[in-house]
């Protein structure tokens, strides 16, 4: 074949994980450009901000499970993910899938008014008030801005996103060995894919993304923490299984 089998095998590589964001992205771009500007109204804010800190929890939980059930699949779809023991498969959801809900998360954004796609319309942090974490939704949406900034492709927010899941360093991996073979093969893929770009200086920005994604879900582990000791029933009886498995 014209291309030495590792280039071909990287080029196959890529082309999977861009089908599998593609396929599991759970929103269509350009269904959220048409939504773009459909906005919440102050009565529809008021009623969110209404909502009692533990009703607005439970809903933004389902919401949360739902986008992290699309990353699992997305997940499941990583050559050699599937490969991995199941420990491993879970300790690497465990910890990544909500940094890739994150990372998403700033397909959804609009920076032109700062809001976020969110139940149907796009919505500011003052809807999320009745959470009572205001520290967490400006770091969201911060870091939803600051990944905006970079203007990704879906072919680099794909190949960003598996590098996110598929980490060497989360603790209590068994066969570490595999998943960093699995990692140099997808960092080899965004090298190639950055440089058939013409954008090689998207490199260190995308890893200096990683620590400021690590910090940001651990706050998430945090808050849910706080939230969890004050309204343990609800997250004993309510929270969706997958959010109390994956988080707690
Ligand atoms: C485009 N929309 C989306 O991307 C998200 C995921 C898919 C559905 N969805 C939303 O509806 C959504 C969009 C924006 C925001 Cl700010 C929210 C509310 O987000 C959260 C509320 C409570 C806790 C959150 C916590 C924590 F860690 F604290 F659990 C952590 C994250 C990250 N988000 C939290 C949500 Cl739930």
């Amino acid at each position: 074949c014209p291309y030495p089998p590792s280039l071909l095998h990287i080029e196959e590589l890529c082309d999977s994980i861009v089908r599998s964001h593609r396929d599991t992205s759970q929103f269509r771009l350009e269904e959220l450009q048409a939504l773009r500007w459909k906005l919440f109204s102050r009565e529809e804010i008021h009623d969110y901000q209404s909502k009692s800190v533990d009703e607005m929890w439970q809903h933004c939980a389902m919401r949360l499970t739902e986008a992290v059930q699309y990353v699992v699949e997305f997940a499941k779809r990583i050559p050699g993910f599937r490969g991995l023991g199941q420990n491993d498969q879970i300790t690497l959801l465990k910890t990544g899938s909500m940094e890739v809900v994150l990372v998403r998360m700033s397909r959804c954004f609009n920076t032109e008014n700062s809001t976020v796609f969110f139940d149907g319309k796009f919505a500011s942090t003052e809807l999320f008030k009745s959470l009572g974490c205001g520290d967490l939704m400006v770091a969201v949406f911060d870091f939803a801005h600051s990944m905006c900034a970079l203007r990704l492709t879906e072919q680099q927010m794909a190949l960003f996103s598996s590098l996110v899941l598929i980490n060497t360093d989360r603790p209590c991996l068994e066969d570490r060995g595999r998943v960093h073979r699995m990692r140099r093969n997808l960092e080899v893929c965004l090298s190639h894919m950055l440089r058939r770009d013409n954008q090689e200086s998207l490199q260190h920005k995308l890893y200096q993304k990683v620590s400021v994604l690590q910090s940001l879900c651990s706050l998430h582990v945090e808050k849910l923490h706080w939230f969890s000791q004050r309204y343990p029933l609800t997250v004993n009886s309510v929270f969706p299984p997958l959010y109390k498995e994956l988080f707690t």
